[in-house]
């Protein structure tokens, strides 16, 4: 199977590359900027025809949550046209599409784990415009699955966990929001997901379960609570440390809301694939020791130089 994922140093993208690396039966053509710049349509179709895909996954976004609430058009332009116009090009190559949306199409205020039917209701920009590439996607080839994960981490790009760890760094105390839940989950994981679902498309022709599935990791957290794990995650392999304290949404000034709660329910994506992503204190300390690792080698390298 051969894949095309948009994005090149993207979290899902690396981590896909990444991969497929251990695996004969898998080939990972990562498509970016500037053969494939998703806010100039006109360069979607040529950069993934060459790349010959079996099956094309749209990972490339503007993920900066703050900032697309002063960018809002090129927001839209990329989460919302630029992915159509990659599901649109998959079509036009008669292959499937797998694309990757965001619990922030939510708004919070359910109790428990939102299902998939559940009404969705941006807080913001950024999640307003992942939710017009759902609609776009769905539109431009119905051979899609649009996979809605969550606070994704991993050792590639800017995310929480490195973030953590570069505060750590310098802080013996994070001040750290504790009353937003969700899901944190491990691009490893989603990588693992997205193959296992685009074999599934690739070799079963008369796979009908397109559409909408929730992919986040297993068990759910808040944001504090997920920092913690991970600084006492780092501090066991030798890594930087610093005590979190908990604080209130309200007290951290940020540009975009965030829901209170978007916790994801898999149940959906477990039975129509047979697969639940591991626990995500499991996964963080596997990316933490990378991370935490992977410092010490270069501190030693710099050392012995
Ligand atoms: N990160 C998260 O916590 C979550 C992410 N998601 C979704 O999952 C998907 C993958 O996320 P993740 O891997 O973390 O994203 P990253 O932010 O790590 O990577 C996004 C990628 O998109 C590329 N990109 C941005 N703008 C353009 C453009 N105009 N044309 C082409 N490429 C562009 C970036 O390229 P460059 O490297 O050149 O900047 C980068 O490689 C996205 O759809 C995201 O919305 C969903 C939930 C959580
Ligand atoms: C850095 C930092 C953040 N926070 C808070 C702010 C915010 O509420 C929460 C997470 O901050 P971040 O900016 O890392 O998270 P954010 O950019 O909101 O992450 C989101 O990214 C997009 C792409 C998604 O799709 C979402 O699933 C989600 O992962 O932690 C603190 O309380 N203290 C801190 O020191
Ligand atoms: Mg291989």
């Amino acid at each position: 199977m051969r894949l095309a994922v948009t994005g090149r140093e993207g979290q899902v993208a690396a981590s896909l590359v990444e991969a497929a690396r251990g695996r004969d039966d898998v080939e990972v053509v990562a498509v970016g900027r500037p053969a494939l710049d998703l806010a100039r349509p006109g360069t979607v179709f040529a950069a993934l025809e060459a790349a010959r895909p079996d099956i094309v996954v749209s990972a490339a976004a503007y993920t900066a949550v703050d900032q697309a609430e002063d960018e809002k058009d090129l927001a839209f332009a990329v989460n919302a046209t630029g992915a159509g116009k990659v599901a649109e090009a998959a079509a036009r190559l008669g292959v499937p599409v797998i694309h990757l949306s965001t619990d922030y199409v939510f708004d919070g205020t359910k109790d428990g784990a939102y299902v998939e039917t559940d009404p969705t209701a941006p807080l913001g920009v950024y999640g307003a415009s992942k939710l017009a590439g759902e609609a776009a996607v769905a539109a431009a080839n119905p051979r899609h699955l649009i996979l809605r994960t969550a606070w994704a981490y991993s050792p590639f790009g800017k995310n929480f966990v490195k973030t953590m760890l570069r505060l750590a760094d310098d802080r013996n105390e994070i001040a750290v929001v504790a009353d937003q839940w969700g899901n944190p989950t491990s691009a490893f994981d989603i990588a693992e997901a997205v193959l296992l679902a685009a074999a599934r498309l690739c070799d079963d022709g008369s796979f009908s379960g397109f559409g909408v599935y929730h992919l986040v990791g297993s068990g759910d957290a808040n944001w504090s609570g997920f920092a913690r794990h991970i600084l006492d995650s780092s501090r066991e392999f030798g890594g930087p440390y610093a005590r979190i304290r908990d604080i209130a949404m309200a007290d951290y000034p940020a540009k975009a809301k965030r829901p209170a709660n978007s916790r994801l329910s898999t149940v959906k994506f477990a039975s129509a694939f047979g697969w639940t992503a591991p626990q995500w204190r499991r996964s963080t300390v596997e990316i933490v020791s990378r991370l935490v690792l992977r410092e010490a080698r270069q501190a030693n390298i710099q050392l012995n130089q």
